[in-house]
């Protein structure tokens, strides 16, 4: 057998003879979610739209496998509802069982809100929202109803809002609010359910969605983040392997944050442009502020 570069900090063998899903699981976050999973003994179904990065990214997972973990690969459009029930089924055939499923695919576009059009907002809630709800719903009615199981979301840091995504922002929000409620719809379901959100994570594919603005957000982290750095794939891949494991047990309805605090700071890449201020509202003259 090859040898792993996977360094997890858990037990080996955590997640032996389990079953994954990971949206998204061939490039990015998303494959580092799978090698970390895979790693710790888990077989791993990477699914998402381009069969050939799904193909290499299996090839390259299958080296990091341990414990008999095995990683399978299929196509499939989240926003396809034949498609997630498809994925679904074929996991269920193909490893008889599904323990944890990382809603990890999606993605967006930098747009004004007010120059977006109804296509592009459709897209990226049907990605985001829509298509994450889809593989929850069927998840549930094929296996976790009956046999309990851990749900991850990735989301974004939408604490603030975030300008000029308007359309993933509101999608995340709402996948953070839809988490909430399945946390308790489904408790009796022994499901837990909760999100991640990173900040600003370097990964090739992420840099390369946004050009050369991409590149300048991620070299200008340095000096957004409090951490002073961006993030890196690895530091979600752990946090989704803490909330798959028996150790976050008790843990549900909640987002993690794994943002090197920007959320609680300045937004990443937007400052409010200058502006005449609209008068304020007061009484009398002499209440005016003056300073
Ligand atoms: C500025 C830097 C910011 C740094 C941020 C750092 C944090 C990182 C956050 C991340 O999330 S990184 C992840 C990056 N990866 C992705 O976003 C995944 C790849 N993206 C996609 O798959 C797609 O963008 C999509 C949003 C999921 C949409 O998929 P779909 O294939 O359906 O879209 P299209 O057919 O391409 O377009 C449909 C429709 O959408 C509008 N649109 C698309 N791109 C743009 C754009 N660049 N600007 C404005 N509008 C856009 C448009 O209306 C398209 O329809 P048409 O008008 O072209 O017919
Ligand atoms: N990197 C970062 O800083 C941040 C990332 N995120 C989120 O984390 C997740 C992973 O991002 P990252 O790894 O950085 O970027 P990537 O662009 O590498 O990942 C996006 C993944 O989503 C898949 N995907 C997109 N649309 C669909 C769809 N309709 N059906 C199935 N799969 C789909 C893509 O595969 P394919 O094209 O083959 O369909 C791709 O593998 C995304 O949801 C992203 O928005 C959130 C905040 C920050």
């Amino acid at each position: 057998m090859a040898n792993s570069a996977v360094k997890s900090v858990f037990a080996p063998g955590l997640f032996k003879s389990r079953v994954a899903i990971v949206t998204g699981g061939g490039t990015g976050i998303g494959q580092a979610i799978s090698r970390e999973l895979a790693h710790l003994g888990c077989s791993v179904v990477i699914a998402s739209r381009k069969a050939d990065r799904l193909a290499a990214a299996a090839e390259k997972l299958a080296v990091d496998c341990r414990e008999g973990a095995r990683v399978h690969h299929t196509v499939c459009n989240i926003r396809q509802e034949a498609d997630v029930q498809r994925l679904v089924s074929e996991t269920l055939d193909k490893f008889g069982r599904l323990d944890f499923l990382v809603n990890n695919g999606g993605g967006q576009f930098v747009c004004p809100a007010s120059d977006m059009k109804l296509k592009g907002w459709n897209a990226v809630i049907e990605t985001n929202l829509t298509g994450t709800f889809l593989c929850i719903r069927e998840a549930h009615r094929q296996w976790m109803k009956r046999n309990g199981g851990s749900i991850v979301n990735i989301v974004m840091d939408a604490y603030k809002g975030w300008p000029m995504f308007a359309h993933s922002a509101a999608a995340r929000s709402a996948v953070e609010n839809l988490s909430k409620t399945l946390a308790v719809e489904w408790a009796s379901d022994r499901i837990r359910i909760n999100c991640v959100a990173p900040g600003i994570i370097y990964s090739e594919t992420a840099v390369a969605n946004y050009g050369e603005q991409g590149r300048e957000v991620f070299l200008r982290s340095k000096a957004r983040v409090p951490a002073r750095r961006f993030g890196h794939v690895e530091e979600i891949s752990a946090a989704v392997a803490f909330l798959c494991s028996p150790a976050a047990g008790y843990v549900t309805g909640q987002t993690l944050y794994v943002d090197g605090a920007v959320s609680l700071y300045r937004t990443q890449f937007f400052d409010v442009p200058e502006f005449e201020p609209a008068e304020g509202w007061y009484w009398e003259e002499s209440s005016k502020a003056k300073l």
